[in-house]
This record gives structure tokens, C-alpha cells and sequence, in this order.
């Protein structure tokens, strides 16, 4: 069985995506993203559990400063789950005069708050769940929760299907000590990041070697070094596989214009199959290097 580390404690919507990647395995929660990813680094776990964006607060920071500090690490899979919340508080309480939860869960129902809970105050917590601990510990009044929550703790439902914003949603990653890759599959995603030196037309040095093999990008972020001020790093993902000729293609030309750390090519949980320009596919990569090894050989020209 798969020791399988992820951000908890139970109840987070990472548990949930960790039982859709990786059903029947040894799940044990870890209390923070960097912790989890640790277990994996140190050989305590196979694979750890961790949520990587969302498509109404963006990247979590946590885990792409994870991903690119410290030992290699590479996904492996990715899971997108639909995110919509649940508030709990102990039964029978009164006043609700504190509200806790993870940062993104808050800013997903500051309007849902301010309309039905004006007068509590909005208090950061490591997870959903913890959360839900600390309300369970008399620590806050209230948690914004995953709605699996009130399965693991003793309080009651003040409202579900809470969000301001409709079908939100959040992708999640398996990641583990670098090793086999998953085989491509045509709707894959490649996860790299870069770090160039600071001058003029850096970035869209790497982004001309994506977008001149017709390599289409899914997310593009950056986060600052933490070492320069004014330096950054770019999380890059684009479709495809790095097995696959083309992205070979492009992997070398980042790799010479850049630091580049390789983040994994996984398949894609929506299935999108990348798109392949005009002369862009993998055949015409292979017959233009047969072309070039045939002139190196004197047998073409
Ligand atoms: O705290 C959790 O439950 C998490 O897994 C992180 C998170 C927070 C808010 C939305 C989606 C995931």
C-alpha cells in the first residue's frame, strides 16, 4: 500500500482529492503544505496530496515555494475538485463573533460573510479543517469548511453550499521524489519553473520558444526568489508531455535560455487534448530530424 502524505488535518478538500487520486492507499495528514511535501523529501510518505490553484483565488503560494525550494519533486497526477463551502459551528452556540478558515476559502465568501455574518470577524486558519478543529476547541465561533467536514467533527451545519462565485474550482497534485513519469497520453500537462537572469525580454524569451513550437500554455505565474527583491521565478504549464518530440524540442531551449526545474508531465483531469498546430505535431519534429541526420550521414540535402 502507497503511503500517501497530504495537507490536513481530516476534512480538507485535499483529503477529498487525495481519496480521487489515490483510493485505497495509507492517507496521513500532514499540517501544512511544506510539512507534507517534506514527508515525501524525507522518504516518510510516497507521494503527498497538495492543492496547486484555484480558479477564483489563483495559486497557492505555499505549494509552488514548495515545489520549487528544497529536493526535486515532480507531479505525477492531478485532480480538479468543484469547491463550495460549508459553515459549521457547535451545536446550539449562540453568537458567532469569529469566523475561521485557509485564506482562499475566506476571500471565496467574503460577500457570502458580509451578508450574513456582518458582524464576525474573519480569522486565517492553516486549512479548512483546522479550522473546524479550532472551532471545536472554542478557539472561533464559526469555520468555512469542506462540506466532508462535518463528517470528522462534532458541530452543526449554519449553511451550505456556501461561494460567492459558482463553480469554483480547485486542482490538486500528487507529487513525488522523481522517477518513472507517467506514460503521455495526448492530453497531458507539462509543469516546469524557471528562473532567468533579470534583463529586458527575459520572459518572453521562454514564452517565444513555447509559442514557436505551437505549445499552448495553461498557467503562468510568478513568485519572487526570496532572495533578490525584484527577482523572480516563472511557474510555467503548457500541454503536452516531455516524452513527446516537440516538448523535447522546446525543453532544451528553455533549458539553455534558463534555470529550469522540471515539475512533472502528468495527464490533464479534464482530458483536453493539446492542440497541435499546422507543422507543430510530433511526426513533423521526428521527420525533420530525420532530415537532419539523413544531410549528416551525405544521404539527404
Ligand atoms: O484547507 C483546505 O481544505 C484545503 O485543502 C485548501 C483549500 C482551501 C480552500 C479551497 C480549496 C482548497
Amino acid at each position: 500500500m502507497l503511503r500517501i502524505a497530504y495537507f490536513g488535518p481530516q476534512g480538507t478538500f485535499t483529503e477529498q482529492a487525495a481519496r480521487a487520486l489515490a483510493p485505497g492507499e495509507d492517507l496521513t495528514p500532514y499540517e501544512t503544505v511544506r510539512l507534507a511535501l517534506q514527508a515525501v523529501r524525507d522518504g516518510a510518505a510516497d507521494a503527498a496530496c497538495v492543492p496547486i490553484e484555484n480558479s477564483v483565488e489563483g495559486v497557492v503560494p505555499a505549494t509552488l515555494d514548495g515545489l520549487s525550494d528544497g529536493d526535486p519533486l515532480v507531479a505525477t497526477a492531478e485532480t480538479i475538485l468543484p469547491i463550495h463551502f460549508s459553515v459549521l459551528k457547535r451545536p446550539g452556540d449562540g453568537g458567532i463573533r469569529t469566523v475561521a478558515s485557509h485564506p482562499h476559502a475566506l476571500a471565496q465568501v467574503r460577500e457570502w460573510l458580509e451578508a450574513n455574518l456582518p458582524d464576525a470577524t474573519p480569522v486565517a486558519s492553516s486549512s479548512t479543517a483546522a479550522a473546524a478543529v479550532g472551532v471545536v476547541e472554542g478557539d472561533f465561533d464559526a469555520a468555512v469548511s469542506a462540506p466532508v467536514a462535518i463528517e470528522h467533527y462534532p458541530l452543526e451545519e449554519l449553511a451550505t453550499g456556501v461561494a460567492d462565485v459558482r463553480d469554483a474550482q480547485t486542482r490538486f497534485l500528487m507529487v513525488r521524489r522523481p522517477g518513472e513519469l507517467p506514460a503521455p497520453t495526448g492530453a497531458d500537462r507539462t509543469s516546469i519553473v524557471a528562473a532567468a537572469v533579470n534583463r529586458t525580454g527575459t520572459l518572453s524569451d521562454l514564452l517565444v520558444e513555447l509559442a514557436g513550437r505551437g505549445i499552448n500554455l495553461t498557467r503562468i505565474d510568478a513568485r519572487p526568489t526570496r532572495n533578490n527583491f525584484g527577482e523572480y521565478r516563472f511557474f510555467i504549464d503548457f500541454e503536452g508531455h516531455v516524452a513527446e518530440p516537440r516538448i523535447i524540442d522546446a525543453m532544451t531551449a528553455l533549458r539553455r535560455r534558463s534555470h529550469l526545474r522540471f515539475l512533472g508531465s502528468y495527464p490533464r483531469a479534464d482530458e483536453v487534448a493539446a492542440t497541435i498546430e499546422d507543422g507543430a505535431g510530433n511526426q513533423d519534429f521526428l521527420d525533420a530530424q530525420a532530415w537532419v541526420d539523413a544531410v549528416l550521414k551525405g544521404e539527404g540535402a
